[in-house]
């Protein structure tokens, strides 16, 4: 048995234990610290780099507590301290934010190819079976033929006038929905999302899987697509801290590759399906007889060397499409409508333009889209004030080079934030207002494709957005503005769809201005 006097001499002597430990484990950690730091400054100045202004932020972690959901607003916020070129470590991830256009100029245009490989998440590479995909290849042969296989070949003028009834029918299938839901709130996003996946099923298999079957596959497809997008969009510690990768303690890249194996199943399947047609693909009703993506791709061989795709690459492609095409498309289409909303002038100029170009009981075809160019201002200045994806796709040189008197160095991870160059008031009077007109007169000459650096909303150069000629985003907002009705329902439908539209748009507003 022991005293009291015992009790309290123990428990006097556990406490000191445990600040003992304490004070080791701290004092252990702050030796461990120092020495990070002076092998960091060590390595710098062995170098000779002169990398960019910028911060480092805390030990192991760098800035990563202090950024916000919105990464292009705290790098914009960023920008304003240490200007239009500046370093940050992420966990332990060197990143480098580039916001001005000139900048731009020199990274992309002076080292073009140094600046065209890309940098990978976990999840991305898991989606793309390992980068065997366009968008996360990294830049080389492999990546070169697929891109030439989807720009130059699927999306060619004659491969996309085959399939332009399935786009028209999928179109009107969304009006039909639309009128269907009058006086009810519908999400723009929402349809939008649904009638591009359709479309883009449909140009994929929609001469190999029809009736029921194809809404079925559609359905589960949607489903499938709707996943990715939410994980590919998820921080993970696995990105800024590599060395603990393989322990994939949020659990993402396991995620993904359950969501990739659903959708390469559903893939599969139609591969197999369309084997099995081969032989009679020129016979029957089929309205794109013969002619879908996965047909070209399974008979695609390059020309010159007879080589094909591999399963994982069509695959990787299709994944592409779907992530590239859809979030994309509906939320552009989302921030248009959003915008002609509030500004009801903009809205009523555009329904003028339309009834004047297409005509009030005519339906809007492809066609009339070039010729639509107050509605083309519209989606230029959408997109300029937000961008669907305001850094575009992280960039990381091969080699390490010099933009504007620093250093970056090899397999940095480069921002290129064109969130801020979109509003910057050196390029563009009032930024912050939504005004379609800015792209008319001369303005009409800044495009999508690069050449003007203040304005990237399909990315730049070598790496630029490979579904940049598809123009889906503005035959949708046509749809939306316009449909193929007489005067009486237009009056009724836009009514409608305003009031409804209205709150959803107020909400959107608030949350990301
Ligand atoms: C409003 C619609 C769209 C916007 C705003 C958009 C924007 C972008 C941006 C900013 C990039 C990165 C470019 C860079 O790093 O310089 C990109 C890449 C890409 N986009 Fe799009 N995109 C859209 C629609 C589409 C569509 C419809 C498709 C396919 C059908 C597509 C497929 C791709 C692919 C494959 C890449 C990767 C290109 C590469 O790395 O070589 N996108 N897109």
């Amino acid at each position: 048995m022991c005293s009291a006097g015992d009790k309290t001499g123990m428990s006097s002597q556990a406490m000191i234990a445990t600040l003992a430990t304490i004070l080791c484990i701290f004092f252990v950690f702050t030796i461990l610290c120092i020495f990070w730091f002076l092998w960091e400054f060590k390595k710098m100045m062995s170098r000779n780099y002169h990398l960019p202004p910028g911060l480092r932020g805390l030990p192991l972690v760098g800035y990563l507590p202090f950024l916000r959901k919105n990464l292009h607003q705290s790098f914009n916020k960023l920008a304003r301290i240490y200007g239009p070129i500046y370093k940050l470590k992420i966990g332990n991830k060197q990143c480098v934010i580039i916001s001005s256009p000139s900048l731009v100029k020199v990274a992309v245009g002076d080292h073009d190819i140094t600046f065209a490989n890309r940098n990978p998440t976990v999840a991305a590479l898991a989606f793309s079976y390992g980068g065997n995909d366009i968008a996360f290849a990294p830049y080389g042969p492999e990546w070169r033929m697929l891109r030439k296989i989807f720009a130059r070949e699927m999306l060619s003028n004659s491969i996309l006038d085959a399939s332009y009834t399935l786009r028209r029918n999928e179109v009107k299938k969304c009006i039909r929905d639309m009128y269907g839901k009058v006086g009810t709130a519908i999400n723009v996003s929402e349809i939008a999302f649904s009638t591009v996946i359709n479309m883009i099923t449909s140009m994929f298999w929609g001469g190999t899987i029809e009736g029921e079957k194809r809404t079925n596959l559609g359905a589960e497809f949607r489903a499938a697509a709707m996943q990715l997008t939410v994980i590919l969009g998820k921080p993970n510690v696995s990105d800024f801290f590599p060395t603990l990768a393989r322990f994939d303690i949020e659990g993402v890249e396991r995620e993904m590759k359950k969501v990739s194996l659903w959708i390469g199943r559903i893939f599969e399947s139609v591969i197999e399906q369309r084997k099995k047609l081969g032989s009679v693909k020129q016979e029957g009703p089929r309205e794109f007889r013969g002619k879908d993506f996965m047909q070209f791709l399974l008979d695609f061989r390059e020309q010159g060397t007879g080589k094909s795709i591999s399963l994982a690459q069509i695959k990787a492609m299709l994944m592409d499409i779907v992530i590239g095409g859809t979030d994309t498309t509906s939320t552009m289409v989302e921030w248009a409508m959003t915008e002609m909303i509030l500004h009801p002038e903009v809205m009523r100029k555009s329904q003028e333009e339309l009834t004047t170009v297409v005509g009030v009981n005519n339906t809007v075809e492809e066609f009339h889209i070039s010729k639509l160019e107050y509605l083309n201002a519209v989606v230029k200045e959408a997109l300029r004030l937000h961008p669907a994806a305001p850094l575009l796709l992280p960039r990381c040189p091969t080699p390490s080079c010099n933009v504007g008197g620093y250093t970056i160095p090899k397999g940095t991870k480069v921002f290129l934030n064109v969130w801020t160059m979109h509003r910057d008031p050196e390029f563009w009077d009032n930024p912050y207002e939504f005004r379609p007109e800015r792209f008319l007169g001369d303005g009409i000459k800044l495009d999508y494709h690069g050449n003007s650096h203040h304005y990237l909303p399909f990315g730049v150069r070598r790496r630029i957005c490979a579904g940049l000629h598809v123009d889906a985003c503005v035959g949708f907002i046509v749809a939306f503005v316009r449909v193929e009705i007489t005067e009486w329902n237009r009056a009724r439908f836009f009514r409608k769809f305003w009031c409804c539209f209205g709150e959803i748009s107020t909400f959107m507003c608030d949350s990301n201005a």
